[in-house]
């Protein structure tokens, strides 16, 4: 079954509103796992605007589910995974300004630089995803640059599932596909919701995890976090 992992910037950047440490991004974190969900995933930003480093380190010591920490692999990045080890992590090109992740890696006009950082993080036993946009050839240059997984940047797929499903999936099945022939395990993630969720793995049921942040949070808001990370396991379950 597809794993549900829960990004938690978006609790952080509550928290961060005001200093002090309400929510407890820690507490949230291990209540988001006794509540059902397979992993946790943060995105630490050069800017520290959400998830901080710290929170990292402090994270890696109490959970127990998987734990995947997405970003770009600039210098510092590389040493918190390094240090911190954990299952997994993602690789994803966003600048240090960028509001949100809003692209997949060019594995091809990247592939010497992602090449080394796969194999520097495989080496200490990190699963490698790089995140990347629904196209074939960007899916076989992740795994020539040695990727365990890709993960698929669902962005286009959330925004057209409204108007035409079978249209916005048409391109992540061929790349998840893809994937499949490659031999890589398969993430998905961004801008995934109650709404589009049980439709993207109905279609591609061999997705291996989704991580889920943004309209998760916004809906425990109004469903209560215990009651929504069940909803968003419901729609995984087949
Ligand atoms: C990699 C990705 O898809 C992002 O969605 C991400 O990790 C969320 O980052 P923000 O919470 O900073 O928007
Ligand atoms: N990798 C995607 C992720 O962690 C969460 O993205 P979003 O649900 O906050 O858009």
């Amino acid at each position: 079954m597809t794993k549900l992992s829960v990004n938690i910037n978006k609790i952080a950047v509550v928290r961060n509103s005001r200093g002090g440490n309400r929510p407890d991004v820690v507490r949230a974190a291990l209540d988001i796992e006794r509540f059902g969900a397979d992993g946790i995933t943060v995105h630490p930003r050069p800017d520290a605007r959400h998830i901080r480093y710290d929170d990292v380190r402090a994270l890696k010591r109490v959970l127990a589910t998987e734990f995947n920490i997405e970003g770009n692999p600039i210098d510092s990045f590389v040493a918190l995974v390094e240090e911190v080890r954990p299952t997994q992590v993602t690789l994803v090109p966003d600048a240090a300004d960028a509001v949100t992740s809003n692209a997949g890696w060019n594995t091809v006009a990247h592939l010497g630089f992602l090449q080394t950082v796969c194999e520097r993080f495989k080496r200490l036993g990190i699963r490698v995803s790089i995140f990347v946009d629904p196209v074939a050839e960007m899916v076989r240059g992740a795994a020539a640059c040695g990727a365990d997984r890709v993960e698929l940047y669902t962005e286009a797929y959330a925004r057209g599932y409204a108007a035409d499903p079978a249209r916005a999936i048409a391109p992540y099945a061929a790349a998840a596909e893809e994937a499949r022939r490659c031999g890589l395990g398969l993430n998905a993630g961004h801008d995934l919701d109650l709404e589009n969720l049980r439709y993207f793995v109905e279609c591609i049921p061999w997705t291996d995890e989704v991580s889920i942040g943004h309209a998760l949070v916004c809906d425990a808001l109004y469903l209560g976090l215990e009651n929504t990370v069940g909803l968003y396991k419901r729609c995984l379950h087949r």
